[in-house]
């Protein structure tokens, strides 16, 4: 187990700024999340601190150890870091436990034992004599990520490593992988564009946009008290009311009825906005005594999910916003429905602006 310290790094390819500022903080043991979409510069922080990457500003220190500073580069050999790459790269010519097997030292003596523990570790015992060639997509993702963790690095670095697997796999996989790091205590950092795999996953999530580090947090920060507009509207489904931007606090009226704010504490400087999560837009057909002060809406489009439903629906002045449901007898929405609509609980409010709003909390 290690901890990590990420200090204002910044990373330039010629005069493109891949990174800026990054500042991160992990305990030993920690597993954090880097959500953040295509070219956002994910990649760049992991190769970081893998060390295939040399930064141009700031320091990153593993364990204690200073491994990177501008001119000052520990290669990655030397960092006992493990990587598990998107596709695992399994050594073909080898057998699965020859795979697992390959980052540990010949002499050990318990090297058939720790190839099997680690086997078992992703749901894989028994399967030593197999070849790659002889295993589906997911189960040469275990493999991968059981040779990554046979040696039982201190680091262990995943690119986004389920993105090649379908839907159903990969949601088991992620869970079993989740499980593996936690029983052997490694600190972990999980490389994804897929804002479910990383709140299920993470200990806390870092989103990222433009190769700067917008807020930190557990999962249920980064959703609930999203720090702007940006994050709210990448990490799962938002509707974006405008505030009026008088009161601090209390409650607003907007088109989607009365908003109750969730963060009344938050300083109110420049233009806000309020987050409404869509599961916590209430949908009737009738005024029920519930939706009493439900607002009139038609709906226009109907998604359905099989465990949910998402129904995106119009408001009389045009303002456009969604209702999601849990999918049961009463979710019979079609499109051209005259409805009402009502929020439930309080929303968190947001400033509009791009700038970072929030500082970085130290996990300690
Ligand atoms: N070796 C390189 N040379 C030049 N530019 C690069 C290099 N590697 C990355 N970049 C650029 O740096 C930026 C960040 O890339 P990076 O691969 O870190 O993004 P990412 O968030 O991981 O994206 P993706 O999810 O698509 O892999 C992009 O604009 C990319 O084009």
């Amino acid at each position: 187990m290690t901890d990590v310290e990420i200090n204002h790094v910044g990373k330039f390819f010629g005069t493109l700024r891949a990174l800026s500022g990054v500042d991160l903080s992990m305990r030993s043991g920690e597993f954090l999340a880097v959500l953040g979409p295509s070219g956002c510069g994910k990649t760049t922080l992991l190769r970081c601190v893998a060390g295939f990457e040399q930064i141009d500003e700031g320091r990153i220190a593993l364990g204690g150890r200073l491994v990177a500073l501008p001119g000052v580069h520990v290669p990655p050999h030397r960092r006992h870091v493990a990587v598990v790459p998107q596709e695992g790269a399994l050594f073909p010519h080898l057998d699965v436990a020859g795979n697992v097997a390959y980052g540990l030292g010949r002499g050990r003596r318990d090297r058939a034992a720790r190839v099997e523990q680690c086997l078992e570790l992703v749901g894989l015992g028994g399967y030593g004599r197999r070849m790659p060639h002889e295993l589906s997509g997911g189960q040469r993702q275990r493999v991968a990520v059981a040779r990554a963790l046979a040696p039982r690095p201190p680091l262990v670095l995943l690119d986004e490593p389920f993105s090649a697997l379908d839907a159903a796999l990969r949601s088991e996989l992620r869970r079993d992988v989740r499980r593996a790091l936690r029983e052997d205590g490694a600190t972990a950092i999980l490389v994804t564009h897929d804002q479910a795999e990383a709140l299920s996953m993470a200990d806390r999530v870092a989103v990222m946009n433009g190769g700067r580090i917008r807020q930190v947090g557990t999962p249920a920060e980064v959703y609930r008290h999203p720090a702007d507009v940006w994050v709210a509207g990448f990490v799962g489904e938002a509707v974006i009311v405008p505030l009026d931007g008088e009161a601090p606090g209390g409650r607003h009226t907007s088109p989607l009825g009365p908003l109750t704010l969730r963060d009344d504490d938050r300083p109110w400087d420049g233009p806000m906005a309020a987050v409404v999560r869509p599961e916590q837009v209430l949908m009737t057909h009738r005024r029920t005594p519930q939706a009493g002060r439900g607002v009139p809406a038609v709906v226009r489009r109907v998604d359905y999910h099989g465990h949910d439903t998402l129904v995106a629906f119009e408001l009389a002045d045009g303002t456009e916003a969604m209702s999601r449901m849990v999918d049961g007898p009463l979710v019979d929405y079609r499109p051209g429905d005259r409805v009402f609509v009502l929020v439930d609980g309080a929303v968190a409010a947001v400033p509009v602006g791009e700038t970072v709003t929030r500082p970085v909390p130290s996990p300690r």
